[in-house]
């Protein structure tokens, strides 16, 4: 029978765990909080949940800190029918967390969904190996550098900006993700101008950087939007998924007629995962779902920079990117925010090869303005890659020493 099988992380003080997963299983079922007589035996072998595991937890001190008294903890695993919902994911997500969301200290820490269901889902459209085709870039992570600074500025602004970047050898731009639709950069016109500037670029270095225009508005509209950028040129788009909804995202990424990569920004979502009681996990929100449901590239805070998030978080995201049994295409891990060149042994030591360096501060920061902030990124990966260290490359790289001198990164000896 296809199933989704949801694993929760529940905390009680009396640790009656058995009686909890089956009232999960029932009341997120053919059940209710109070007993219905007239329930079919049919009816409960069909559609009724099913109890997988029961795993009890040691008992987390800072957890019973928290609480100022004893909790237990479990991990239950709990299979619903795919009887009962349709190959969706607001479906699916209604049923597995809907009103159990609500329902005290529950948090959904994965999901597994048996072949027949994950069928239903695309994936990425592009994926890490259509990224690296389009832009021929096989042997190193790839470095993505993000305007800052351009809300209250012109479209003239934008392609100094989107220029200076280019020339620093980054190989993917992003706008920022609260840049909007505005009267002084409109989305048609940063595209159209994009196209221009790195077309340009590439003939004058023989470097290709993709340009990712931020589709927003109303849901509505996004699809047209999305299509237009599309015919305009635009090589991918930034999405904010987490202000819209998963199944938004899925839709943008299915459209034949929208064949773009979509990178997916973390924004909001911060209000979904960090407690340790409520909510979804990281790595089943920003990794397993966003892949699913069809992101190429997926942004989330590293472990390291200003706004961090756990290391075992971070590594369990780029790990549902990537991994290779999946039904999908892998996807771009993007460990950001706070990201400067000091931290790019560090970001490929946790992420690997298969990732994307990210900056935006540390890019246009440098000293020497954003084309040799893009070069300190670029002399660090290519050295790293050459298995020097970021002193020796600091060595013969006056962009990389600058960098390094202002936001530190060498092991002094
Ligand atoms: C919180 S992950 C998204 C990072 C992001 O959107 C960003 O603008 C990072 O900018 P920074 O200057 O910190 O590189
Ligand atoms: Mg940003």
């Amino acid at each position: 029978m296809s199933t989704i099988t949801a694993t929760y992380l529940v905390h009680d003080p009396k640790g009656n765990f058995e009686k909890k997963a089956e009232g999960i299983a029932l009341g997120l079922t053919v059940g209710s909080w109070t007993d219905l007589p007239d329930l079919q035996k049919e009816q409960l072998r069909n559609h009724k949940g099913h109890v997988v595991e029961i795993n009890e937890l040691p008992e987390d001190t800072r957890v019973n800190q928290y609480f100022g008294s004893s909790r237990k903890q479990a991990l239950l695993k709990i299979a619903y029918p795919a009887a009962n919902f349709t190959p969706d994911l607001p479906a699916i997500l209604t049923t597995v967390f809907g009103k159990l969301s609500l329902d005290g200290e529950v948090k959904l820490i994965n999901l597994d969904f048996s072949p027949e269901l994950a069928s239903a889902f695309p994936g990425p459209s592009f994926g890490i190996d259509g990224i690296r085709n389009q832009l021929g870039v096989f042997e190193r992570p790839l470095l993505m550098s993000i305007f800052k600074g351009v809300i209250g500025r012109d479209l003239q602004y934008f392609k100094n900006q989107l220029k200076e970047q280019a020339l620093g050898g980054v190989d993917l731009v992003k706008d920022d993700e609260i840049l909007f639709d505005n009267p002084l950069t409109p989305f048609e016109e940063r595209i159209t101008a994009a196209k221009e500037v790195l077309t340009a670029t590439e003939q004058e270095t023989g470097h290709k950087t993709l340009y990712a225009v931020n589709l927003t508005g109303r849901t509505y509209d996004l699809k047209d939007k999305a299509k237009k950028a599309a015919e305009l040129g635009a090589s991918a788009l930034l999405f904010n998924v987490f202000a819209y909804g998963l199944d938004v995202l899925q839709s943008l990424a299915e459209d034949p007629d929208i064949s773009l990569p979509i990178m997916a920004h973390p924004a909001v979502s911060g209000a979904i995962t960090p407690s340790e009681f409520y909510g979804i996990s990281n790595r089943l929100l920003l990794g397993k779902l966003l892949r699913l449901a069809g992101a190429d590239l997926v942004l989330f805070p590293s472990p390291y920079g200003s706004v961090a998030l756990r290391k075992e978080d971070a590594i369990g995201i780029a790990g549902e990117l990537t991994e290779k049994d999946a039904n999908w295409k892998g996807a771009f891990p993007v460990p950001s925010a706070g990201i400067h060149p000091g931290l790019t042994p560090l970001l490929l030591q946790d992420f690997g090869i298969e990732s994307i360096i990210n900056a935006g501060g540390g890019v246009h920061g440098h000293p020497g303005g954003a084309v040799d902030g893009g070069r300190a990124f670029r002399d660090a990966i290519d050295g790293l890659m050459l298995n020097k260290s970021l002193e020796q490359i600091s060595q013969e790289s006056k962009p990389l020493k600058e960098a390094l001198e202002l936001w530190g990164g060498l092991v002094k000896a």
